[in-house]
């Protein structure tokens, strides 16, 4: 059997998917996980059915890194019988200026890609590890590279740029934007589930461990809350999101802090976890009666709420709102606390839908639609595998 499989290595997780790719659209036959790697490492897997595969805890010890976690995951996946491989996707998160679109991978786009780790510490190298080996082990098998930064690339200048000298623009201190691959997929999703939603003008907003929100004007990317690295924008588990850089100035002239010192503090320090004091988790801060925590919880309803507001500003207007992600998909908590953010722009939420997770959560007269729909980056990865490959296999 054919099949394509999707990586999606991040900060502390390494997802994948194996589809099968007869029918053309890739159909899901594996979905799986290491996660909590560094921390409480687990692989778990399922079928299309939803069967049970793996389940396999580790010590923090076992898997203490993403090397580890990919090394167990390959072992894993070539125990699989009787699947050929077409082809392997990978999520990566930065493409800089020079990619708009997935492309195939050779050494000289690896190559380049490397020197974007920088802008992306949290997740390039961690992106581009697996694409190593899987170079150094089959030459043969196409790899192919989708950018989270892609999807956003059409936005106007006057949005990508910074009101620095033009010459930084032009060597590509631009606003980016990122979770591409999870706001496309949300996109088309939306085009089949709530067509007028999509046709008009949308925010999204993806809260998982990293967070932004996209303006969709018919269903392209017109501006987004991250920028020219994964730290701007929303508050996140680890990072701060919107920074006056006066902070980072301070920290370095007043505090000796290094360009390494502020890199962990932003990167790793911040955000949920340096303010609570508790957790990068929003499930233990929701959970814990620590004053910090739900201190932390209300500086991101707060954030989310203004940054609704920039995007309605930019959209000017608001049709939808929709919530996807770890936070977005399963808590509604927080769905309720940010929809109130929203009561001015005319949103009125179901309580009892959004308790019990239905895909539209406002009443039937609120004036900005309320849906939950579910992310799926890697399946915009598959596809966008499968699309690549099959306009350049040879014939
Ligand atoms: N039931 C829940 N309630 C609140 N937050 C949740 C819940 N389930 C998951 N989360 C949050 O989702 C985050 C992970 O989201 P996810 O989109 O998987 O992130 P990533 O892909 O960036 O690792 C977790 O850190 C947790 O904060
Ligand atoms: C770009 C980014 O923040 O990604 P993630 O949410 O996977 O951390
Ligand atoms: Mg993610």
């Amino acid at each position: 059997m054919e099949v394509v499989l999707a990586v999606n290595a991040g900060s502390s997780s390494l997802k994948f998917q194996i589809f099968t790719v007869e029918s053309g659209e890739p159909s899901l036959h594996v979905r799986g996980a290491i996660d909590g790697i560094g921390t409480r490492p687990r692989l778990h897997a399922t079928g299309a059915d939803g069967a049970v595969l793996v389940d396999r805890t580790y010590t923090a010890a076992a898997l203490a890194d993403l090397p580890a976690a990919i090394g167990e995951a390959r072992v894993w996946l070539e125990s699989l019988e009787g699947l050929t491989l077409r082809a392997i996707g990978h999520r990566v998160v930065h493409g800089g200026p020079d990619y708009a679109r997935p492309v195939l991978i050779d050494q000289a786009v690896l190559d380049k890609l490397a020197t974007y780790q920088e802008l992306a510490p949290l997740h390039q190298p961690n992106n581009l590890a697996p694409i190593h080996l899987v170079m150094e082990i089959n030459r043969e098998v196409p790899q192919v590279a989708c950018f989270d930064t892609a999807f956003h690339r059409g936005h106007p200048p006057v949005a990508q740029a910074y009101a620095l000298p033009i010459r930084f623009y032009d060597e590509g201190v631009r606003r980016y934007g990122f979770h591409g691959l999870s706001y496309e997929y949300v996109a088309e999703r939306l085009a089949v589930v709530a067509p007028k939603a999509a046709a008009g003008r949308t925010i999204v907003a993806h809260l998982g461990s990293g967070a932004s929100m996209c303006a969709l004007e018919a269903g392209r990317s017109v501006e987004s809350t991250m920028g020219f690295t994964a730290l701007d924008g929303l508050p996140m588990g680890t990072r701060p999101g919107q920074l006056d850089p006066g902070v980072v100035l301070y920290l370095i002239a007043e505090r000796g802090f290094t360009a390494d010192g502020v890199t962990d503090l932003l990167y790793h320090q911040a955000g949920l976890k340096g303010l609570s004091g508790v957790s990068s988790d929003m499930r233990d801060l929701l959970a814990s009666d620590v004053p910090h925590a739900a201190f932390a919880v209300d500086h991101f309803v707060h954030r989310a709420g203004l940054a609704a507001g920039t995007l309605a500003a930019a959209l000017q207007g608001l049709d939808a709102f929709v919530f996807t992600a770890g936070i977005g998909e399963h808590s509604p908590v927080v769905r309720a606390r940010i929809a109130e953010r929203l009561a001015w722009l005319g949103a009125e939420l179901d309580p009892a839908a959004n308790e019990a997770g239905e895909m539209v959560i406002s009443t039937p007269r609120s004036r900005v639609q309320l849906l939950v729909v579910p992310t799926n980056e890697e399946l915009m990865i598959a596809r966008h595998t499968l699309a690549l490959v099959a306009a350049t296999a040879p014939t």
